[in-house]
């Protein structure tokens, strides 16, 4: 028996001790179920609501402790199938003996000795096995380093609970793991990747928690995974203070969301809350008025062919700009100056509080709220102190007129004219009191009236009227002035662009304040390059946290007119952010990227590229529009079927051309579905490569009908975004080779299709 045999029969003996040990756990766990249920009926023909609320608390205990082992339950049964991924045989320091630790995706302890049977990958000493190199290693847990050696790093192919096979990882082996998982296809759906995480992914994963991380990653290195797995470590590791409820995940679109979702399950982050920016401020704000979206103005731009200089769009830029910032800031200034109230709060003619105390505390001692809260508050003020003093201003009221009746009965002489003092007195008394009480009872609410109730549409429309504007803006030029009427007139048929959402958010935050159920304590963006300067602060400002995860690509920035041009400009944003990077791509072949970074070098700037992983596969393939190309796309694509690739997309440039594409016999004979935002993702789809941004598929056609790309930035970025989305196979169909620009590429590489079966 050769020495592998050997380690391959202990190795099956261990997943058969660990399996045997999860069925075990299994049944005591199922048989612990029934007892509790039974002991939960018990309790509740116990329950006698009039008793004490023990017995009440009791049931709930039971009831979270069942719901508790009813997920700790299905967690194992699901592990069961590969109760492991990994090894580290790990010596640390301070030990005797070198120990073996196991690891996968959800931890397992002895229940006596408390040893662990499986580690959790997101625990601290994972990360030797994810990070360190063999031999001196270290790893930070509780705040601790600790030291060892790690002797062995093992991987395992376990499927439906049965090993296949292991391989020990050592310097000089590549990660044949990750070869083999790069090798599959594509679901339509993203997966974990906890077995197979690169050094640099890991880095991004485990970067401190408490601050926020900038990611910038190349076309498919990982970004949307690694942000998902950074969630799931982080509510690991912060499991005691957070909550999954308390994260938000940005997606550029709704179809990215579906998209995304099978993952979140398998990380334990399905709670979070995922939406798109514009979903969440519409929501937050609750303003339901239709929004032009972002995809709108970038169709309309990209079918035009305008550049950056078309005037809506210098002004979508410049409502997402930092200077838009400064202009708001002004405008809530003097929206701010609206709530200062300065008259003194009375009882009659009694002072309660006076003017400028009240204003002191709208200024300063509430000032860490938002208006309409800081309102609420001097209300509370206001009624507290009204009733501490009420009672005393009511007895020194009736003192007064006591006092007067005495000096009458014992001061007067003349009898009529005292009785007549007398009665008026008495009258008088009963009279004031009650008005005063009466009085009291309104004395709040009539002075809160002078506050402002402001509407905050109503408050951002005013902001537009030509004098307003003109005294918040810096210059006034005719892009100033287009900018203000063509938003005035979105606003005045309520109607709002994309750009619209963060400047109402900020205004929002200041006025209003978000609501406890939308209030986030960790926010992951992703696709982050496409979000504006006044996004970010505005989120930022709204949440009041550091915690950002925020993961995008320059070079595929194809909301340039609106989105970040540099990662610095968020330094103003954020306090002294974590940058990291991802270079190398994971998701398609040497061949594809080649002519994906090729395609890159004809941007003015200088474009972060990517660097693929090991994999190689054909050369792109560019089909010429010749009579007959249908059957021979036809044919490819049943071909690529019969060797198991899955998805399918065509990729057009503008979502005219995805329609057009659907009207060819052959592609709808294939069952090709167009795709919008709203449909459903299937294995076959047509779409534009703004929706695809962000997906990915085994095969793709980028398709041109007659709309080819141009030799300008968008066009350039939306066909890099198209050709980064294959995993295996890219075709190119069009008139020529420079609908896709290939005839602009230094030595690309690429394969003509001339054979017509
Ligand atoms: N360490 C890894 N092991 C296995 N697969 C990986 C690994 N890292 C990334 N991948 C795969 O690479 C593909 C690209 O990942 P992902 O979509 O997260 O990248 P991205 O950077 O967000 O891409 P893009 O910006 O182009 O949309 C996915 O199929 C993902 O599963």
């Amino acid at each position: 028996m050769s020495m592998y045999d050997e380690n391959l029969q202990s190795e099956k003996e261990r997943l058969m001790f660990t399996k045997e040990y999860m069925n075990h756990l299994i049944t005591l766990q199922e048989s612990g179920q029934q007892a509790l249920k039974e002991k939960q009926e018990d309790t509740l023909q116990k329950l006698d609501f009039k008793d004490s609320s023990l017995r009440y608390q009791e049931m709930l205990t039971h009831s979270s402790f069942m719901k508790l082992s009813k997920d700790q339950l299905e967690n194992l049964k699901n592990l069961r199938k590969k109760p492991y991924f990994a090894r580290i045989d790990f010596h640390r320091k301070e030990k005797h003996d070198k120990e073996i630790f196991y690891i996968g995706k959800v931890s397992l302890f002895d229940r006596e000795t408390q040893l662990p049977i499986i580690l959790d990958w997101r625990s601290p000493l994972a990360n030797v096995y994810y990070e360190g190199r063999l031999g001196e290693v270290s790893y930070e847990a509780h705040g601790e380093e600790y030291e060892g050696n790690v002797s062995l790093k093992r991987q395992y192919q376990i499927e439906e609970g049965e090993l296949l096979e292991f391989r020990d990882i050592d310097l000089t082996t590549k990660d044949e793991l990750l070869q083999d998982s790069l090798a599959q296809n594509a679901e339509h759906r993203l997966t974990e990747i906890v077995s197979t995480i690169q050094e640099e992914q890991n880095r991004v994963i485990r970067a401190d928690l408490r601050k926020p991380i900038i990611v910038q990653g190349a076309a498919g290195s990982g970004k949307t995974t690694i942000a998902l797995h950074r969630i799931s470590y982080f509510l690991y590791t912060m499991r005691d203070i957070f909550k999954p409820e308390e994260m938000l995940i940005l997606a550029p679109n709704r179809l990215f969301i579906q998209y995304i979702s099978e993952v979140l399950p398998e990380l334990g982050v399905n709670k979070a809350k995922q939406t798109t920016f514009s979903d969440f401020v519409q929501e937050v704000i609750e303003v339901d008025w239709p929004v032009v979206s972002q995809h709108d103005v970038l169709m309309d731009t990209i079918e035009k062919t305008e550049d950056g200089g078309a005037p809506h769009l210098l002004a979508a830029g410049f409502k997402g700009s930092k200077a838009f910032k400064q202009l708001l800031d002004r405008y809530i200034q003097i929206v701010k100056q609206t709530y200062i109230v300065e008259e003194d709060f009375m009882l009659g003619e009694f002072k309660i509080k006076s003017g400028a105390s009240i204003k002191r505390l709208f200024l300063k001692d509430f000032q860490l709220f938002p208006y309409e809260v800081r309102v609420e508050k001097i209300k509370r003020v206001l009624q507290s102190e009204l009733r501490r003093k009420k009672k005393m201003i009511l007895e020194k009221m009736a003192s007064k007129y006591d006092d007067e009746l005495d000096k009458a009965l014992f001061g007067m002489k003349d009898k009529a004219k005292r009785k007549k003092r007398v009665s008026f007195l008495i009258t008088r008394k009963e009279e004031r009191l009650k008005d005063l009480k009466k009085q009291a009872r309104t004395a709040v609410s009539r002075y809160m009236k002078q506050f402002p109730k402001h509407k905050l549409t109503a408050l951002y429309q005013a902001m537009f009227e030509e004098k307003t504007f003109r005294s918040l803006i810096e210059e006034d030029s005719e892009q100033m002035e287009y900018l203000r009427s063509m938003t005035r007139r979105y606003l005045q048929t309520k109607r709002l662009h994309s750009e619209d959402l963060a400047p109402l958010l900020y205004m929002y935050t200041f006025l209003k304040g978000l609501h406890a159920d939308d209030q986030m304590k960790k926010v992951v963006i992703d696709e982050a390059q496409d979000y504006s300067f006044l996004e970010f602060y505005s989120l930022k400002k709204a949440f009041q946290t550091d915690l950002f995860t925020i993961v995008g690509d320059l070079a595929q920035g194809i909301y340039r007119y609106r989105g970040l041009r540099s990662w610095d400009s968020l330094n103003e944003v954020f306090k002294q952010p974590n940058y990291l990077t991802l270079q190398k791509t994971y998701r398609t072949t040497i061949e594809i990227m080649d002519l994906a970074n090729r395609l890159l070098t004809l941007m003015p700037e200088d474009l972060p590229t990517a660097e693929p992983v090991v994999r190689h596969g054909p050369l792109p393939t560019f089909i010429k529009k010749k009579p007959g190309w249908q059957q021979t796309f036809f044919n490819i694509v049943n071909q690529l079927s019969d060797e198991g690739m899955k998805s399918f997309a065509i990729v057009t440039k503008t979502m005219k051309e995805s329609a057009e594409a659907h009207c060819i016999s052959e592609i709808r004979s294939l069952d090709f579905k167009p795709l919008n935002e709203e449909t459903e993702m299937g294995e076959r789809m047509i779409l534009p490569a703004y929706l695809a941004k962000g997906l990915e598929f085994d095969v793709v056609f980028l398709y041109s009908e007659n709309q080819p790309f141009t030799r300008n930035e968008l066009d350039i970025k939306v066909l890099y975004v198209a050709m980064t989305r294959p995993l295996h196979r890219l075709y190119m169909i069009g008139k020529g080779p420079e609908d896709f620009l290939l005839n602009h590429l230094d030595q690309p590489c690429y394969q003509e299709h001339t054979l017509f079966t």
